[in-house]
C-alpha cells in the first residue's frame, strides 16, 4: 500500500531521522492510551498502517471508485460493529464499546455532498457567521470564499486593536483545546453570567490576500454563539438559525434510527430526568455547531465537547470532500480509542451519556482521497474553483442541541 521507495517517503523518513535524533526514549511511556493512538495516527513516518482502522466503505460496491482513487484502505471489520437497516433502508452501525455511537455510511448522496460544501463556503463563511480569521482580519463582509472567487489578490487588513475596547487576558486563535466545565441545567445560570470579552486580535498580523487567507480558515460558527475564551456558549449575542438544508439533513439522520435498539441494552446514566431518546424522532432540533475545515496537515486533538447543556441529545457530525481518521475512546483519555475512517458523505451521531461526553478527535487527513464523484460533475462549471480547493481539504459539519427538552434557559 504504502511505497517506500517514492520520494514522498525517503523524505518523510529522513525528516523523522532528523527530529527524532534528540528525543528521549521513554517519552512513549508518559503517554495516555489517546495520545498514543494519536501520535501513531499522525505520523509521517512511518506512515500509519490502516488495517486496524475500521473501513465500512469496503463494504458497499457502489463507492469502489471513491477506494481505488486512493491509496488509504482500512478493514471492515476492524473494530466490533453491530449493523442494523435504518428506517430509510440504509446501512446503520452500532458500536459495543461506545454505546450511542452511530454511524451511517454514505449517508448523503453526492449530490447532497456538493450542495453541503457550497454551503459551507458560499453562505455559511461570511456575516453574521464568525470565522477564526474574523478574530484577526477585517473580511469582506461577501465572505472570504465568495471574495477569492471574485478576486484572491483582493488585500484585507489586520483588525486594529481599539484602544477603548476591553478584551479578554488570554490569547485565543485557532481552537484551544483546554479542559472546560462540563456545562448542565445546575450550572447553567453561572456559567452564563462570566463575561466573554473578545478575543484581542494579534499584533503581528500582516495583510494577507484572500486566497491567501482561505487557507487559513479553520472554522464557522453555527446557531448559537460560541465563546473561544471561556470554551461557553456566549448566549447574550443571540442565535443565528441553522440553515434549512442543515437542520433537514440533521433531523432526518436521527429520525432514520430506531434508538430503542441503539440504547436496547444500555446501563449508562442519563442523570435525574431518565433517558431521552424516545422523543428524539419528534424534538430533536439542532442549534449550534461549527464547520471545521481541514487541510490535509491539519488535525483536531483529542477533545470533549461539554460545553453543550444537553449531554445526551444527538450530535451530527458530516463529513466532506477528503477522507480522515476519527478517533473516539471514552470519559477520559485513558480508555484506547477506536479508529474509524471517515469518508464524504458518511454522518456519524454521537449520544446519549456514554458517547456525547467522550474523548474524540481527528489525527490525521488522508491525503489524495478527494472522491471521483466531487471531480467530474457534468454541467457545473462553476464546480471547478470548488474543486481546486476541496482536492486538499476535509470539510466537517459538526452540529449540537444545546439545551435539553423542556429546559428554559430564560435568556435575556
Ligand atoms: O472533524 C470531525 O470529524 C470532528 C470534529 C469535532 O469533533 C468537533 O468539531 O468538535
Ligand atoms: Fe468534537
Amino acid at each position: 500500500m504504502i511505497d517506500s521507495s517514492s520520494k514522498a517517503y525517503k523524505k518523510a523518513r529522513r525528516q523523522y531521522l532528523k527530529t527524532t535524533r534528540n528525543r528521549d526514549q521513554n517519552i512513549e511511556k508518559d503517554w495516555t492510551p489517546f495520545r498514543a493512538a494519536e501520535k501513531y495516527f499522525k505520523a509521517r513516518f512511518p506512515p500509519p498502517d490502516l488495517t486496524k482502522v475500521l473501513d465500512l466503505a469496503v463494504l458497499d460496491s457502489t463507492r469502489g471508485a471513491e477506494l481505488a482513487a486512493g491509496v488509504w484502505l482500512g478493514t471492515p471489520d476492524a473494530v466490533e460493529t453491530r449493523a442494523f437497516t435504518t428506517n430509510a433502508g440504509r446501512p446503520g452501525y452500532t458500536f459495543p464499546s461506545v454505546p450511542g455511537l452511530v454511524l451511517l455510511p454514505a449517508f448523503l448522496s453526492p449530490e447532497k455532498q456538493i450542495e453541503l460544501v457550497k454551503w459551507s463556503l458560499v453562505d455559511h463563511s461570511k456575516p453574521p457567521n464568525e470565522t477564526n480569521l474574523d478574530i484577526h482580519y477585517i473580511l469582506p463582509t461577501e465572505g472570504i470564499w465568495n471574495a477569492h472567487v471574485r478576486d484572491g489578490t483582493t488585500v484585507v487588513h489586520p483588525r486594529p486593536i481599539e484602544s477603548d475596547a476591553q478584551y479578554l487576558k488570554q490569547e485565543s486563535g485557532p481552537r484551544q483545546l483546554i479542559d472546560n466545565i462540563s456545562a448542565n441545567t445546575d450550572n447553567f445560570e453561572s456559567l452564563n453570567s462570566v463575561s466573554k470579552l473578545p478575543p484581542p486580535p494579534a499584533a503581528t498580523v500582516q495583510p494577507s490576500t484572500c486566497s491567501d487567507l482561505l487557507s487559513r480558515l479553520r472554522w464557522a460558527n453555527i446557531g448559537w454563539f460560541y465563546h473561544w475564551g471561556t470554551k461557553q456558549y456566549d448566549f447574550s449575542k443571540g442565535k443565528i438559525p441553522v440553515h434549512d438544508t442543515v437542520r433537514q439533513v440533521c433531523k432526518s439522520a436521527v429520525q432514520s434510527i430506531e434508538w430503542k435498539d441503539v440504547f436496547a441494552s444500555d446501563t449508562a446514566d442519563w442523570g435525574p430526568d431518565g433517558p431521552d431518546w424516545m422523543d428524539w424522532h419528534e424534538n430533536y432540533e439542532p442549534d449550534a455547531g461549527i464547520v471545521n475545515f481541514y487541510q490535509t496537515k491539519d488535525t483536531l486533538m483529542a477533545h470533549v465537547d461539554r460545553s453543550e447543556v444537553c449531554a445526551t441529545s444527538p450530535l451530527v457530525s458530516i463529513s466532506l470532500g477528503n477522507a480522515a481518521i476519527f478517533l473516539i475512546g471514552g470519559l477520559t483519555r485513558d480508555t484506547d480509542p477506536i479508529p474509524i475512517l471517515l469518508r464524504s458523505g458518511d454522518v456519524v451521531i454521537m449520544s446519549g451519556p456514554a458517547c456525547r461526553r467522550a474523548y474524540h478527535g481527528v489525527p490525521r487527513i488522508l491525503d489524495n482521497t478527494f472522491p471521483p464523484h466531487m471531480i467530474d460533475i457534468p454541467d457545473d462549471p462553476g464546480w471547478s474553483v470548488f474543486k481546486t480547493y476541496m482536492a486538499s481539504t476535509r470539510i466537517n459539519v459538526n452540529v449540537r442541541q444545546v439545551f435539553p427538552r423542556e429546559f428554559d434557559p430564560r435568556i435575556a
